[in-house]
């Protein structure tokens, strides 16, 4: 399990707050989303997780122990896929996994067994012998994937996995992630994609501006804000009311003159009810 503990950071040159004294606990097994607009401080978040940034206060606790640059055990329980391809282009997938594999120090009879395993897993088995070059966008992720799961991590961070993949590409990635949870592995992730998150992750943590504005299960954060949405158009632009029960909201959609659409709430509703109206903080 993971805690972060009062954590805040302060890039010293800017003195830009990007991370405001976040505390969260994401429990072993948990498919855990951070969700939040631009420059809310998600990577930021993330990148403390693991390591690659020191705080400028508080801490993170991985199964009660605190997470230093020092502690490689802590350290391998964790593994990144971060927004950037961070592929070399001129190896095979299979010089990729080995690649990793010296990095880490695992021996070679155990990486070839995984790799194995990890590329039928992520259905690259036919593609081990292409150069990274040849692949689709999807196909590079999906071997990120396999590379970030061949130190056997506890815990899986994941900075927008999805990002500029097709409809068909994203499906597949958010069957093996479920896939992986299901498994036992617990799943960090940040998304633009709120939909993504609706679907995959059990709790959601909206944050802005650094802080963290709602926390909550989809459902509830739904539910919170009235599952029945109404949608009028009223010539220049679309707004949305929300309702506790549809009764409420034909009530509502009866009473007005503009053209409307009633439908499920969103978690998309949620996140721009919370972005868009000066965030009180919970
Ligand atoms: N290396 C850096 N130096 C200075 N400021 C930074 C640095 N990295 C990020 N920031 C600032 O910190 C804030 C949070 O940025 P961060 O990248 O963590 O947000 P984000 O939520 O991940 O955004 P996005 O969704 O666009 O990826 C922003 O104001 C950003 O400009």
């Amino acid at each position: 399990m993971i805690d972060i503990i009062h954590v805040s950071k302060t890039y010293p040159k800017q003195q830009v707050k990007a991370v405001d004294d976040v505390s969260l606990h994401i429990d072993s097994g948990e498919f855990f989303g951070l969700l939040g607009p631009n420059g809310a401080g998600k990577t930021t978040l993330i990148r403390i997780l693991v390591t690659l940034l020191l705080p400028t206060s508080g801490e993170v606790q991985i199964n009660n122990q605190v997470l230093t640059r020092k502690r490689a055990d802590l350290k391998k329980k964790l593994s990144i896929i971060t927004q950037e391809n961070s592929l070399r282009y001129d190896m095979t997938l299979d010089q990729v996994m080995e690649w990793q594999a010296r990095l880490y120090h695992i021996p070679l009879a155990v990486m070839r067994e995984r790799r194995e395993e990890l590329l039928d897993f992520c259905g690259l088995t036919e593609h081990r012998k292409k150069t990274v070059r040849k692949l689709s966008g999807g196909m590079k992720r999906k071997l990120m994937l396999c590379r970030a799961l061949l130190t056997d991590p506890e815990i899986l961070i994941l900075d927008e996995p999805t990002i500029g993949l097709d409809p068909a590409s994203r499906r597949q990635m958010w069957d093996l992630l479920r896939r992986l949870n299901e498994k036992g592995l617990t799943v960090l992730m940040t998304t633009h994609y709120i939909e993504e998150a609706q679907s995959l992750c059990q709790r959601v943590a909206l944050i802005n501006k650094g802080k963290v504005v709602r926390l909550d299960t989809p459902a509830e954060l739904i539910s919170q804000l009235g599952p029945v949405a109404v949608d009028e158009f009223d010539g220049s632009q679309t707004r949305s009311s929300f309702f506790p029960t549809k009764e409420e909201a034909l009530a509502y959609a009866e009473s007005i003159t503009n053209k409307f659409n009633m439908r499920s709430t969103t978690l998309e509703d949620v996140f721009l009810d919370i972005v868009g109206s000066g965030l009180e903080v919970v």
